[in-house]
């Protein structure tokens, strides 16, 4: 088994995972969270997204979300933009990272940005540059790589098409999105390896939805084809608002404990880690989506049980 020995853990959570959330979350309660996240030593963290209001109401407080946050030095704090509309409010909040999103499904393209693939890479183009010339680096998202929820299969060819124009384009890191997590391992190889022949696999990242609870053993796959960068929720938290039935990202928590047992270093602390994935769960009132959290909160303290034998 050939695996890298480091792998660039990139939280979503407070975009990915929050953007899902029917109750309004407050600022502060956003900011603890990256600054919690950023705590445990996650190199980067998607904070929010400039999209418009009218479609995901959520992250409407965006910029109050970017002037909250303490930036700490060696830690990245992409935002997603839909457009240069998007662009510009996010340099205005302080920026120094974007994100684009594609997909490689027509009718989820339309459904989530109301505009075909064709016109998405047009407008991307424009914000590719703009960002670029205000040195800006851009990371591209491809959706439903494995699956679409309104067309079903996707052909691969597909997917490594939209990756491939737009690494051309300017971005830095093609993210490649189950954005249902209906992949499973085999699958997730061949999506890997067609896209390779558009994109180096050092260029990508994967961005797995773990609505089958296959993301670990996607995730697993895809190392061994020579991805080293993976898209995590902390408590596993999110869903897409426009691909119903969707569950969150592969928990930070459960693809930490793994890549530690694997030997994999991240610069990631497990115990701050699932201390952030609780403090935002009990914010939302029910408890965290992370197997290994559960696990852990289970567990007495070490010294707990000592005591426990002593007096026994
Ligand atoms: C792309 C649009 C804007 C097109 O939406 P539209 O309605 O076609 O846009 P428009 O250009 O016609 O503008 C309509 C109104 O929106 C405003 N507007 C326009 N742009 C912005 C902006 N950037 N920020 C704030 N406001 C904006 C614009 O000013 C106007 O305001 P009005 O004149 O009516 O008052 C819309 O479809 C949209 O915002 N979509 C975003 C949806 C979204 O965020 N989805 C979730 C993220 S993607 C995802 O989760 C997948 C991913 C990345 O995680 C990977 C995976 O899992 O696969």
């Amino acid at each position: 088994m050939r695996l890298p020995k480091r792998v660039k853990m990139v939280e979503v959570g407070p975009r990915d995972g929050l953007q899902n959330e029917k109750t309004l979350i407050p600022a502060p309660v956003k900011i603890a969270l990256i600054d919690r996240l950023a705590e445990a030593g996650l190199p980067v963290i998607e904070a929010t997204s400039f999209v418009s209001p009218a479609w995901v109401p959520q992250m409407a407080d965006n910029a109050q979300v970017m002037a909250g946050i303490t930036r700490r030095e060696g830690v990245g704090y992409p935002v997603l933009v839909p457009n240069l509309k998007g662009l510009e409010a996010a340099i205005a909040a302080g920026a120094g990272e974007v994100a684009v999103f594609a997909a490689a499904s027509e009718t989820f393209s339309r459904k989530n940005i109301n505009c075909s693939i064709a016109e998405s890479l047009e407008r991307f183009a424009a914000v590719i540059t703009t960002a670029g010339a205000r040195g800006l680096t851009v990371r591209g998202y491809v959706s439903c790589v494995l699956g679409c929820p309104y067309e079903g299969e996707v052909d691969f060819r597909a997917v490594a098409g939209v990756a491939g124009r737009l690494l051309e384009l300017g971005c830095s890191e093609i993210s490649l999105g189950d954005t249902i997590g209906v992949g499973t391992p085999g699958r997730a190889e061949a999506m890997v390896d067609a896209v390779a022949k558009q994109v180096p696999r050092h260029r990508l990242a994967v961005h797995f939805h773990d609505t089958y609870g296959q993301a670990l053993a996607n995730i697993l796959a895809v190392l061994e084809r020579g991805v080293a960068t993976v898209d995590s929720s902390v408590a596993g938290l999110g869903g897409c608002p426009y691909a119903a039935g969707a569950s969150g990202n592969v928990a930070s928590e459960d693809l930490l404990y793994m890549l530690n047992g694997l030997g994999i270093e991240t610069g990631v602390d497990l115990e701050k880690l699932v201390a952030a994935g609780n403090y935002i769960s009990g914010q939302l009132g029910r408890p965290s989506g992370s197997r290994v959290a559960k696990a852990l909160g289970c567990r007495e303290p070490t010294s707990e049980r000592a005591a426990t034998v002593v007096t026994a």
